[in-house]
């Protein structure tokens, strides 16, 4: 079944100025992903500017890909509500009896439904809605409109054969055989244990603005250290910035006597000093109150030495020349200015500058617990034992982490044991508050993660992803207890741990959203890659060519082989596949998240 791209418009001043506060976007990309198995969703927030919405609008109409745009907000009364100003002008055919079906439906909920103003129709070959702006509204009218819609893009495709059988069913005359079902639902019920996963599979943007709107960003960065001046002046002396010769750029080039020596760690000098006398000092040294100048030792030459063998008297080869090399009291940085220029949440940046002004402090990082969950798992150093694996995952994200300036505690290997697992839970959650496990959260009867955290009353904002690998990654919270259950196949907790784990503990640590994911470069494809029903994050080698990055994909991606891991320098990020492309193309450019700082394994 080939993937349907839907939009998800939120139009709406609140939302675009605190993506957090949107509801009913995120809520209709839920249910897209609960009612179509085959859907693929952009997403989208714009103020109530016409023009911005109709940039956006006429974007994706554009995009063959896409075949249905739902708008929500700005279809009221209000100044500012204009979709329906926006959306008319791009539409080649309204649909105004879509719009009644779903007015008819609405207002047996609430008379309010009469002021809403939305419209219906179909630009290009995109089918569009405006929906109302609340959560509940949006939940009602996309009940209203979900099992019309397979029929709908047939009619505008033009596909005869599906308008017929449509046509069949809806008359009865269709043989049981012959029926498909157009809009596969998810069961969610079912006799025993549910067959399929009650979680939508939802799109990676949606997981991220999920989790940046759940997840507590500590504002100490803003409060606290971006705000703080210096109490010192850096140098807080007159200091040399050579080896050499401190003097008087009043007196001349020539010989000079040599009065004495200052280190770097001496207190500042007050003896006197004449035109034709000079100390001898070192890079950092304080100098001598009557000194205004140095002349570096290889201007300089060695005329004699004294009967003890210490220096007394060199030659200056080149005129003094008043403040020559030398840092005046708060070159660098003036008493009573900010220590930092501009903010940069790099605790290396952080603690260095605030170490540089005297200031010892910690800074606050997120508390975070990594636990392994397997009762086949062993630890690195046991004996082999028949239908036993090593334990990969706790290493690696233990590793990550440090690699990534984080620290954890790293629990012991949970059995897939539901009451053992809850337990632990509580008890980890009572010291931190992050919990990455991995394992546990696929379809498997003993798959207990999403059992527990439900029981735990935690709230689970996603269970599962469109990615490979990563599918069943888990994103739960409670308060201000944020849990992250990612893959047991060791790739997919790396490539999950890079692309949502690690962004949302730096979001916790301060950082600007911007900053939380990796970084992300262009690539250009080394080889062929057929491409997954879903979107792909394939670990690659990058070489520069020159200077343009070619990125070769590491082997086997399988999941579970985590060699594929091994000389990674990015993971590229390939489209799923749809009925116009089955393969990305060597020489093809495509965005890459980079993993590590030293990302150019090769130059050619
Ligand atoms: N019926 C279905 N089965 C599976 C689905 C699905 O959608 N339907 N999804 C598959 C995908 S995709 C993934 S990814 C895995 C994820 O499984 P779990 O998170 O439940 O993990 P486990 O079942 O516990 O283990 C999977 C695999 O990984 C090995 N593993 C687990 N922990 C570790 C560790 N700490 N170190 C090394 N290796 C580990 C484990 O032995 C298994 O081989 O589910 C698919 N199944
Ligand atoms: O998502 Mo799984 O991570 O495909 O193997
Ligand atoms: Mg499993």
């Amino acid at each position: 079944m080939d993937p349907i791209t839907f939009g998800v418009l939120t139009i709406s001043d609140t939302c675009y100025n605190d993506r957090s506060k949107d509801r009913s976007g995120p809520r209709l990309v839920s249910q897209i992903m609960q009612a179509f198995r085959n859907a693929q969703v952009v997403a989208s927030v714009v103020p109530d500017e016409n023009s911005l919405i109709q940039s956006e609008l006429r974007q994706w109409i554009n995009r063959e890909e896409v075949r249905i745009i739902f708008t929500t907000g700005g279809t009221g009364l209000a100044p500012r509500d204009v979709t329906p100003e926006a959306t008319k002008p791009l539409l080649d055919k309204e649909c105004p009896q879509l719009m009644t079906a779903i007015t008819l439906a609405s207002l047996k909920k609430t008379t309010f439904a009469a002021l809403s103003r939305g419209v219906c129709g179909i630009g290009g070959n995109t089918l569009i809605l405006n929906f109302p702006g609340s959560e509940k509204a949006v939940a009602e009218c996309f009940g209203t409109v979900k099992d019309l819609l397979p029929h709908a893009l047939h009619l505008i495709n033009d596909d005869v054969a599906l308008v017929q059988r449509t046509h069949a069913q809806v008359q009865g005359t269709e043989t049981v055989e012959a029926q498909i079902h157009v809009c596969p639902h998810q069961t969610g019920v079912g006799d025993g244990r549910d067959r399929h996963s009650p979680f939508p599979m939802l799109p990676i943007s949606v997981v991220m603005d999920i989790i940046f709107g759940v997840v507590q960003r500590t504002t100490c960065l803003e409060d606290d250290i971006w705000k703080t001046t210096s109490p010192v002046n850096i140098p807080p002396f007159r200091a040399s910035i050579k080896d050499g010769y401190a003097m008087k750029s009043t007196g001349f080039s020539g010989s000079k006597r040599v009065v004495g020596f200052v280190a770097a760690g001496d207190a500042p000098c007050a003896q006197p000093l004449q035109e034709d006398e000079c100390f001898k000092i070192n890079t950092g040294a304080p100098l001598p109150d009557q000194a205004d100048c140095v002349v570096q030792v290889e201007d300089t030459l060695l005329v004699s030495r004294d009967k003890h063998g210490e220096e007394s008297l060199v030659e200056i080869m080149v005129e003094p020349k008043p403040e020559l090399d030398v840092r005046p009291i708060g070159h660098d940085l003036r008493i009573h200015d900010s220590i930092f220029p501009i903010t940069d949440s790099s605790p290396v940046v952080i603690q260095s500058l605030l170490s540089s002004v005297g200031i010892s402090k910690s800074l606050p990082k997120p508390k975070v617990a990594l636990v392994s969950t397997g009762s086949e798992l062993l630890a690195p150093g046991e004996l082999p034992v028949p239908g036993k694996v090593y334990d990969s995952n706790a290493t690696m994200l233990e590793e990550l982490l440090l690699y990534f300036g984080f620290n954890c505690i790293r629990t012991v290997v949970l059995s897939d044991n539901l009451p053992e697992t809850k337990r632990s839970l509580v008890h980890l959650f009572e010291k931190v508050e992050f919990v990455i496990s991995t394992g546990g959260v696929s379809m498997g009867d003993k798959d207990f993660i999403k059992t527990a955290l439900e029981e735990l009353n935690f709230k689970i904002h996603c269970g599962r992803v469109n990615m490979k690998p990563g599918k069943p990654m888990t994103f739960a919270s409670k308060d201000n207890m944020c849990f992250f259950g990612l893959p047991g196949n060791p790739v997919s907790a790396f490539v999950t741990f890079h692309l949502f784990a690690l962004p949302a503990i730096r979001w916790a640590a301060g950082w600007e959203r911007t900053k939380c994911p990796l970084a992300t470069i262009q690539v250009k494809l080394s080889q062929d890659h057929i491409l997954d029903r879903r979107p792909e994050y394939v670990r690659a080698s990058v070489t520069s060519k020159n200077g343009q990055l070619y990125a070769s994909v590491n082997g086997n991606q399988i999941s579970s082989r985590l060699q594929s891991i091994a000389g990674a320098d990015v993971l590229v990020h390939l489209p799923a596949r749809s009925s116009e492309c089955f393969k990305a193309s060597a020489g093809e450019s495509y965005p890459a998240s980079v993993l590590r700082y030293d990302f150019i394994s090769k130059y050619e």
